[in-house]
């Protein structure tokens, strides 16, 4: 990654401009090699597409562009917690998917990747009673490469967890098939986190969602293409979830589209959540693309 980008490779616009729905910041990024489009909120990707290929993410046509509220597809970061809070009243999922990001740098390698670097400062408050900062490198190719830095800079050790909250786009997620979860056990969150063991390929008949615990680094999703997962150590935690339609008719920016996704989730939440010292810093990186 040497050299400096050009102004129309990377350009920043209002949502209105692409979804005719106002409201929010966005970077469209489009390449010889693909297009991608980043909402400044959440440093949140919304559209990644190699050129050639279908769309990889899931954006809903029915979402909302709001500012402080979470944008229904793409790739939100969960951070610094994932689920639902002991404290009910907290947001579900953290906070920075809900805040804005800053853009610090941009670089394109001579194979004409693009990379964008986001960081993001959190100061204690009543939210989350710890300093901390987040350094997110988005490097856009043929393939998806996502770089989670995360560092501790409160005087107190501090439990993080978080979650790349992807929406993967498939024809019908009644035919999806994810592998590399056999045998794995799993907390059942339709069943009060129930314990139970993957038996065989995990197919989506209705609401399906599961926390996966020191999950293996590698998934592919039959959509009925192929979309293969890599991920690095520290990134040991697998979500699986669709609604169904029975929950996805309760969901405002859903509805009758839950057919079109389903969320394969990699971070490190619950037993592999981090544990940072004071000072410490964390990385994870994920690599997604369509064989
Ligand atoms: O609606 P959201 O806050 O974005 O959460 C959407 C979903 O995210 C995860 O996959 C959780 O496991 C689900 O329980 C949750 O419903």
């Amino acid at each position: 990654m040497t050299e400096t980008v050009s102004a129309d490779t990377i350009r920043r616009l209002d949502s209105g401009a692409l979804y005719g729905k106002p409201g929010l910041p966005l970077y469209l990024v489009e390449t010889p090699l693909c297009r991608a489009v980043i909402a400044v909120q959440g440093a949140q990707l919304l559209e990644f597409q190699a050129r050639g290929d279908a769309p990889l993410l899931w954006l809903s046509p029915l979402a909302e562009f709001t500012a402080g509220k979470a944008i229904r597809g793409g790739i939100p970061l969960c951070l610094p917690w994932f689920g639902i809070p002991p404290d009910a009243s907290k947001p579900k999922h953290g906070f920075v998917r809900n805040r804005p990001w800053q853009l610090a740098g941009t670089q394109v390698s001579s194979q004409g990747q693009v990379q964008l670097v986001f960081v993001y400062r959190h100061q204690a408050d009543n939210l989350f009673g710890a300093d901390f900062s987040c350094r997110y490198k988005i490097t856009l190719g043929r393939e998806l490469k996502l770089a989670l830095e995360l560092e501790n800079l409160d005087a107190s050790a501090t439990a993080f967890s978080w979650a790349w909250h992807s929406y993967f786009a498939v024809e019908d997620v009644a035919s999806v098939a994810v592998r590399g979860l056999e045998q794995v056990e799993y907390l059942d969150n339709t069943r009060s986190l129930a314990r139970a063991s993957q038996e065989g390929t995990l197919t989506f008949a209705g609401e399906v969602d599961r926390a996966f615990e020191c999950a293996p680094s590698r998934q592919s999703i039959q959509v009925p293409g192929l979309i293969t997962s890599a991920s690095s150590a520290g990134c040991d935690t697998v979500i699986t979830w669709n609604p169904g339609a029975e929950l996805a008719a309760t969901i405002a920016d859903i509805g009758p589209h839950y057919r079109e996704f389903v969320c394969v989730e990699h971070g490190a939440a619950f037993a592999n959540r981090w544990q940072l010292a004071p000072g410490e810093v964390r990385s994870a990186t994920l690599t997604l693309r369509r064989e």
